[in-house]
């Protein structure tokens, strides 16, 4: 599947992920309006509301982008019903060719680990029947259980031909309380960086590995020293734009040859035409102004890289 990553990244000459990150306040009145007339104000309505709003994202930018994340939480926020969306937008992003990245952030014992990989990168038997459940290409893991919670995913892995993230350095402020804790003289993020590289070697494609990284934009130095331990794992680097990750920061994510990372950004994208930058476009052409701030992002990132030959 990292393969396929990479492909779609040559394609579109872009190392950016779209997060599918869909808050009620972000979307627009008219969708809201007409999903509560078909269901009502309710779980159902919600998620309606969302499916559509991600529809229209989606057929506004997947033609420069190679991957989406969406993070279920804000779909099982809405219980069953927004499963079903999440779902929906998964199965949805495939079919346009978009490699689909669930951000699941799952990792458990050994047999309940197993679980949560068929469930989101495998497929379950049911008597003489099996179903791939949520299907997606990727899905993002904590390997705060050790081994035994990462195993059965690469597993998976390797008999779906699908990927997995593990979070090494998160973005977020107090992701330093324990993962930058020194374990015998170095950071603990740094220890788990060289745990992805061994899992990683177990379960590689052609140049890089299915198991990648994530390591947040608010944290390029470590980014930098994380990029050499794991040379062949690529990283998926959440916290631009709206954590306030920018293009220059993220320069030494990537490797020489231009690959390596890939960068997400969600409410910067999705929401963009809340922003002062992007208020022109008004609620009514909310997609189109996600397309601008990818085409925004896109160049931002390149110029960042070119500045680096
Ligand atoms: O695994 C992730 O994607 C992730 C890891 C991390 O360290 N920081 C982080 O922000 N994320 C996710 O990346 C997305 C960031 O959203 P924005 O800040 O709106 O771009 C959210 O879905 C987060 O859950």
């Amino acid at each position: 599947m990292i393969d396929q990553l990479i492909a779609n990244i040559k394609k579109t000459n872009a190392p950016i992920v779209v997060g599918l990150d869909p808050m009620m306040k972000f979307i627009p009145e008219q969708i809201q309006k007409a999903a509560f007339a078909e269901y009502g104000e309710t779980l159902k309505g919600a998620a309606e509301a969302i499916w559509q709003y991600n529809k229209g994202i989606v057929d506004a930018v997947a033609d420069l982008i190679p991957a989406v994340k969406p993070q279920i939480a804000m779909y099982e926020q809405f219980g069953v019903a927004g499963l079903i969306a999440f779902q929906k937008t998964v199965a949805y992003c495939k079919e346009k060719g978009l490699v689909v990245i669930g951000d699941v952030k799952r990792g458990d014992i050994g047999s309940t680990s197993e679980a949560y990989a068929v469930a989101h990168l495998g497929k379950v038997v049911v008597g003489e029947k099996s179903y791939a459940p949520f299907d997606e290409d990727f899905a993002t893991v904590n390997p705060y259980l050790g081994s035994d919670g990462i195993n059965p995913f690469i597993k998976v892995c390797k008999e779906e031909n699908k990927g997995i993230f593990v979070l090494v350095k998160t973005s977020n402020p107090s992701s330093g309380e324990f993962q930058d804790r020194l374990v015998d003289g170095r950071p603990l993020y740094e220890i788990v960086g060289e745990k992805v590289a061994e899992w990683g070697s177990e379960c590689m494609g052609s140049e890089y590995s299915n198991v990648g990284a994530v390591v947040g934009a608010t944290y390029p130095e470590m980014g930098k020293a994380l990029r050499k331990v794991m040379p062949k794992s690529y990283i998926l680097v959440p916290g631009y734009g709206a954590q306030g990750g920018k293009g220059a920061d993220l320069v030494h994510f990537f490797n020489e040859d231009g690959l390596g990372a890939i960068v997400n950004s969600s409410r910067g994208i999705i929401a963009a035409y809340q922003q002062e930058k992007y208020a022109q476009f008004g609620a009514a052409n909310y997609a189109d102004a996600s397309r601008q701030a990818v085409i925004d992002m896109r160049e931002d990132i390149a110029q960042a890289l070119q500045g680096r030959k």
